[in-house]
């Protein structure tokens, strides 16, 4: 059950060791349709993968593995809900999620095409109830503020999306996302609200997460310092799985949108977990989100590998990976509205494939999923990019490129997008010692001093990138691309013969804070631990005011 002893991965082990010198600046003076050859378009988005070091034969090979993994196959149990997540015994059905031709989609037996339009409905009914100003706090006034109580999906995705939409902002309604348990992250956003007109979303699949449960209490307490507990109601609601839990915190279960186990937490941006995007962009603006992951499905589902566009990223993560031995891929947007999406990247792909056993068990001997970082461009460029250009190690990128800006006043749009497309030029040209050579003399420069300047100023390149291009970044355009690395991450997971959709890496941490908590107390005898964690605890009760 190891991937290393299909033959397709062999065939693809041989071509490694024949290939892996190939120049991409050779391949282009000798190809003047390589970006042809290596570029396919999912409606407006382009992905131009003709700056990575492939040919022809490298992508069939790798098409090769993907049909030798019976990846289509695998595709369509996904979409058809079987219990691909077979640790947790559950389906893993996102897709359902934004399903918009609504065929049924079948979970034991049963379409969960209706409670999934339902609760799309009572969250279109809310939004509208909130947007018309007919959702009134305890002293008769409209919503102003939006605060979502949630940590790991139930934070990254929303914050990310409602970050990246702001264009789309309804007027008079602020959003906030709060999700680390340091007081700082509630007490700073809470010196700004007002409790009368600010509207709690606490969003937890499982409602047992510390972290969100304690913020979750003190926002309560915070509110009750002016309202009273009969008016609660009007100022926190629930988005969850375990409707006990949350009327146990005292929300009312009339208050609380439901999501399923079928729906993984760093997929759920597109279930009831996204409330706070369509409170603060307009339910409309929401719905066209879950058009273009709709979109992507479709692509991914119907296209053939050689079009397929989340098959291709993942295919040629899997060869930077398995093959060139790349150990972290940087995620850059061209776009500041995208800070955040290289963090949900982050969730979304290293909680999925971060994984050190196979499916049946067994401890895996090849590596599985890269350290996924990024922040957007340029500002990277003048921080860490020295090191992707001229580094010991190979740096996949992905450059996302929008093409018109939403603030076109500025007028910086084609600065921006030129420092973007120079990067990926760069890494794949570098420049040779010839070139420094002449750039030097050019500027004067001669004997010693060249020759010692000269090999700092070389640049290798032959270093790897994909473009993503498109119009503007769209609702639509946004559901898409996040699809889109949804799908990448499922493509690998099933090469490397993984569950992408359990996360047991996360509980050992929890646990051990559980058991730690009490032993913060002076009068505790601190026995459990190793030396380190108890000198540590022992100078943190010594130190604490
Ligand atoms: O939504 P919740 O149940 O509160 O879970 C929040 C997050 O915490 C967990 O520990 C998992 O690592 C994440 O996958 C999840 O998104």
């Amino acid at each position: 059950m190891t991937p290393l002893n299909i033959p397709e991965w062999q065939s693809l082990d041989r071509h490694y060791s024949d290939i892996k010198f190939l120049s991409m600046r050779e391949q282009f003076a000798l190809d003047s349709s390589r970006f042809e050859h290596f570029s396919v378009y999912s409606g407006d988005l382009l992905l131009d993968y003709s700056k990575n070091r492939i040919t022809q034969e490298t992508m069939e090979k790798l098409f090769a593995l993907a049909d030798a993994v019976e990846l289509k196959d695998w595709t369509k149990r996904m979409f058809n809900g079987e219990l691909i997540n077979h640790t947790e015994g559950r389906a893993v059905l996102h897709t359902a999620l934004r399903n918009r031709s609504n065929e049924p989609v079948m979970v034991d037996g049963q379409d969960v095409m209706p409670q999934v339009n339902a609760v799309l409905e009572k969250m279109a009914d809310f939004c509208a109830t909130v947007h018309e100003g007919r959702w009134l706090g305890f002293t008769g006034k409209r919503m102003t503020d939006i605060v979502n109580i949630g940590i790991g999906g139930s934070d990254l995705g929303p914050a990310m999306i409602c970050d990246a939409l702001e264009p789309y902002a309804i007027d008079g309604l602020s959003v906030h996302f709060v999700s680390n348990v340091d007081g700082t992250d509630l007490s700073t956003t809470l010196e700004q609200l007002n409790p009368e007109t600010t509207l709690f979303v606490v969003a937890s699949k499982t409602f047992t997460t510390q972290e969100t449960l304690t913020n979750a209490q003190s926002a309560r307490n915070w509110f009750l310092k002016s309202g009273q507990q009969t008016d609660v109601a009007k100022h926190f609601v629930a988005v969850s799985t375990n409707a006990e839990e949350v009327s146990k915190f005292g929300i009312n279960t009339d208050n609380m949108f439901e999501i399923w186990d079928w729906v993984g937490g760093r997929y759920s941006l597109w279930s009831a977990i996204g409330l706070p995007i369509a409170l603060y962009v307009g339910f409309d603006n929401f719905s066209r989100l879950l058009d273009g992951g709709h979109q992507m499905d479709k692509h991914f589902r119907d296209q053939p590998l050689a079009q397929n566009i989340p098959a291709i990223m993942g295919l040629l993560g899997i060869w930077y990976i398995n093959f060139f031995n790349a150990q972290t891929h940087a995620i850059v947007p061209y776009d500041h509205s995208l800070a955040r999406f290289p963090s949900h990247m982050q969730q979304l792909d290293m909680e999925s494939n971060g994984k050190f056993i196979n499916r049946q068990g067994a401890r895996i001997s090849y590596k599985t999923g890269p350290v996924i970082w990024g922040t957007p461009g340029t500002n990277g460029q003048h921080a860490y990019f020295q090191l992707i250009h001229q580094g010991t190690q190979l740096i996949p990128v992905d450059f996302v490129l929008p093409v018109n800006s939403h603030y076109p006043d500025c007028d910086h749009q084609s600065i921006l997008l030129a420092n973007g497309l120079a990067q990926a030029e760069a890494l794949m040209k570098g420049k040779t010692a010839e070139e420094v050579r002449a750039e030097l003399v050019a500027g004067g420069l001669e004997g010693k001093a060249l020759e010692a300047l000269l090999p700092h100023k070389v640049f290798p390149g032959n270093r790897p990138s994909n473009v993503l291009l498109f119009p503007k970044l769209t609702p639509e355009m946004l559901g898409q691309l996040v699809a889109l690395y949804e799908h990448k991450v499922f493509v690998q997971g099933v090469i490397w013969n993984i569950n992408s959709f359990d996360q047991w890496g996360v509980e050992l941490g929890k646990q051990l804070a559980k058991a730690i908590l009490p032993d913060l107390r002076d009068d505790n005898d601190i026995s459990t631990h190793d030396s380190s964690t108890t000198e540590l605890i022992r100078l943190i009760r010594q130190l604490r005011q």
